[in-house]
C-alpha cells in the first residue's frame, strides 16, 4: 500500500532517506511547455539541502542539450549532465549493447533529438527530419531503393509520423537481414498542456502490428536508463528517489532499479488507477498530488 504524503514530518521524512532524487520530466515537472506549480522552488531546495538532482525522461523529441535549453526558457536549473533521455539512452543502447557496425546505419522514426544524440555518438543514421520522408504523397515501393546498409529501425515520438515513414521502416524490418526493432520508449500517451496525446509507444504499434514482433523498447522502465545514469554518477540505490507520474513506466522503472518510488498525480496516472478494486498491481512507495506539495518544507 502506497504511504500518503500529507503533513510536513512526511516530506521532511524523505530529506531524511533520500540523498538522490530522480525525476521524470513529463507531467511531473510540467505538461508541455506548462511548469507544475512549485516545481523550480523544490528543485531549488533540494540542491539548497545538497540533495543529487537528476532528470530522467522517456521523451526522445529533445537531445539532452536541448532539453537543456527547454530547462533554461523555463527558469529550472539544470546542467546537461544530470539530464537523461530516451533518445540518448537509445544511443547508448545501440553502440554499446547492439554493436551495431560502424558501416551500419539505423532508419529513425522519430524528431531531431533522436538525431543529435546518434550524431554525438557516432552512429550514421537516415530518415528522421529528412524532408524526403516528409510526405502525405502515396508510398510506392516501385521508388523505394532500400539502403542495405540499414542495421537498425528506431521509433521513437514523431509528431510528423506518416504513411512513408512506416513503409520505409516496415521494409528495412523484413527486407534487410538481421535488421534490429528497437523503440526509445512505449508510453502510451503523452501528457501536453492541454491533454493527453499520442505517445511513442502509439507511433511504433503499426509498425509492431504489421511486423508482428515487439520491438525492444529501450527507456523507462528498462533498465538502460538506469545504466546510463550509472556510468556518469555514484549514487546509493537504497538512498534514491524516483519522482514519476506514470506506474508502468517511472514507478516500474524504479522498482527495477531497486529504488523507492514516489508518484505524483499531475501527469499521467489518475487517482482512481491507486485505489479501488481496479488499482494497478504496481504500487509505488509514496504518493502525492503534486511536486509543488513539497514547498510544505520551506514553512
Ligand atoms: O510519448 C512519450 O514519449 C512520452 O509520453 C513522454 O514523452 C514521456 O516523457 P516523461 O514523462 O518520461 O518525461
Ligand atoms: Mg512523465
Amino acid at each position: 500500500m502506497a504511504a500518503r504524503l500529507s503533513v510536513k514530518q512526511d516530506y521532511e521524512s524523505l530529506l531524511d532517506k533520500y540523498d538522490t532524487w530522480l525525476f521524470d520530466c513529463d507531467g511531473v515537472l510540467w505538461e508541455g511547455d506548462r511548469l507544475i506549480d512549485g516545481a523550480i522552488e523544490v528543485l531549488q531546495l533540494l540542491r539548497e539541502k545538497k540533495k543529487s538532482v537528476l532528470f530522467v525522461t522517456n521523451n526522445a523529441t529533445k537531445s539532452r542539450k536541448s532539453y537543456k535549453t527547454k530547462f533554461d526558457k523555463l527558469g529550472v536549473e539544470a546542467h546537461v549532465d544530470e539530464i537523461f533521455g530516451s533518445a540518448f539512452a537509445s544511443a547508448v543502447y545501440i553502440s554499446s549493447v547492439l554493436k551495431l557496425p560502424k558501416d551500419k546505419k539505423v532508419y529513425v522514426i522519430g524528431m531531431s533529438g533522436i538525431e543529435e544524440e546518434l550524431k554525438e555518438e557516432g552512429i550514421s543514421y537516415i530518415g528522421g527530419t529528412d524532408p524526403a520522408d516528409y510526405t502525405l504523397e502515396p508510398f510506392s515501393l516501385a521508388n523505394f531503393t532500400p539502403d542495405p546498409s540499414v542495421g537498425a529501425v528506431l521509433c521513437g515520438l514523431d509528431t510528423a509520423i506518416n504513411y512513408t515513414k512506416l513503409s520505409k521502416a516496415f521494409q528495412y524490418l523484413i527486407r534487410n537481414p538481421g535488421c534490429a526493432f528497437l523503440a526509445t520508449n512505449e508510453d502510451s500517451t503523452y501528457p501536453a498542456a492541454d491533454g493527453l496525446l499520442p505517445g511513442a509507444g502509439s507511433i511504433s504499434a503499426p509498425l509492431r502490428y504489421a511486423y508482428a514482433k515487439d520491438p525492444i523498447s529501450i527507456g523507462k522502465p528498462n533498465g538502460t536508463m538506469l545504466e546510463c545514469i550509472k556510468a556518469k554518477h555514484d549514487f546509493d540505490p537504497k538512498r534514491t528517489l524516483m519522482i514519476g507520474d506514470r506506474l508502468n513506466t517511472d514507478i516500474q522503472f524504479g522498482k527495477n532499479g531497486g529504488l523507492d518510488t514516489l508518484l505524483v498525480l499531475t501527469g499521467i496516472t489518475k487517482e482512481e488507477e491507486i485505489t479501488g478494486p481496479n488499482a494497478s498491481p504496481i504500487i509505488p512507495d509514496y504518493v502525492t498530488k503534486s511536486l509543488g506539495d513539497l514547498r510544505i518544507l520551506k514553512s
